[in-house]
């Protein structure tokens, strides 16, 4: 067996996060295996490059994946090193980023298994995760008011529901509360997120969304519902549930992803996968003039957006 690279010359535009119960992402051909420290630590696991075929040109398309607990599944939610993924995947030229997460349902009409494509978020996290890459001596406030990637959503969408009626059941919109976790929520947190107007619930999508904001990323959650929380009269969330329900479901969320990486791939989504939309978002953020910006701050930003970036 040929030993596999470490190194990728061409910048790789997609990237795959995988969460609970997808580790990696067996169907696609792995060409290199990278290994990326950042100013911000090592990511989660090494970043895999596969080959995805373009259905249009039939030319490989580079994809990124990475595990988001690791190989092993060995970071909790609140030790995922969060900005050393989103670093490292800008690093290698990602500019899409489609996370997969696997969430509890709050309302009774996402059936465990079904898919939701969120479109806003709820932040229940606890202040506990690093959640900026501006800080040290550089103040930057990005916009966040639609935490997910419009665009990717609707090319998301679109590929879902062709796979209605091969077992994929899909909603277009929702609100997922991202809580503290590792300990699942209470059954009052779980009612009063309800009340709030949740949809799904998961311990993940918050910081990294944010953090791929500021990276200048579009991003696109997928969420698959793996159990009811613990509001409904059905058994309360446990571990072996949710991955009982994700084995169940992964040739869906394998059908899935490859139908969304199909369709990006193609040469009509050019635009949309570079996220040209996104283009200098940081850089006009700032709030910090030039001869108050800390040096590290400064070194570590030139790191991930390129020398000088900032002026
Ligand atoms: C194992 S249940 C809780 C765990 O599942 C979700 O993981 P991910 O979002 O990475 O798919 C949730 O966010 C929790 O981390
Ligand atoms: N009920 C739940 N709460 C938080 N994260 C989850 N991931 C899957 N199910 C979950």
């Amino acid at each position: 067996m040929s030993k596999l690279a470490d190194s990728y010359d061409d910048p790789v535009r997609i990237a795959v996060i995988g969460g609970t119960g997808i580790a990696a992402l067996h169907s696609f051909t792995q060409v290199a295996s990278l290994k990326v420290d950042t100013p911000w630590g090592t990511p989660s696991s090494p970043i895999s490059i596969l080959h995805h075929p373009s259905p249009t040109s039939g030319k490989p398309i580079p994809i990124a994946f990475i595990s988001r607990h690791g190989l092993h599944h060995e970071f909790a939610p609140h030790e995922v090193p969060n900005r050393a993924n989103i670093a490292a995947l800008r690093k290698i030229g990602v500019r899409t980023i489609i996370a997969f997460s696997a969430v509890g349902s709050l309302q009774e009409e996402i059936r465990p298994r079904d898919f939701v494509v969120p479109d806003q978020i709820l932040d229940r996290s606890k202040g506990v995760r690093p959640l900026t890459f501006f800080e040290g001596g550089l103040v930057g406030h990005v916009g966040f008011g639609d935490p997910f990637d419009e665009g990717l959503a609707e090319v998301v969408r679109a590929c879902g529901h062709s796979l209605e009626g091969e077992g994929v059941r899909l909603h277009d919109k929702g609100t997922v509360v991202c809580m503290e976790g590792p300990q699942f929520s209470t059954r009052a947190e779980s009612n009063l997120y309800r009340s709030w107007g949740g949809s799904v619930i998961n311990m993940s999508a918050l910081p990294e969304a944010k953090l791929a904001r500021e990276a200048e990323i579009a991003y696109q959650m997928i969420c698959m519902s793996t159990d009811y929380d613990c509001w409904h009269d059905s058994e309360d969330v446990n571990v072996a549930m949710v991955m009982a329900n994700m084995k169940a479901n992964a040739e869906n969320a394998k059908n899935f992803v490859g139908a969304v990486l199909d369709e990006l791939s193609k040469e009509e989504h050019g635009e949309l996968v570079v996220a040209k939309h996104l283009d200098g978002g940081s850089k006009f953020c700032i709030s910090t003039a030039k001869e108050g910006r800390g040096k590290e701050a400064m070194e570590r930003m030139d790191w991930l957006f390129g020398e000088g970036y900032f002026g």
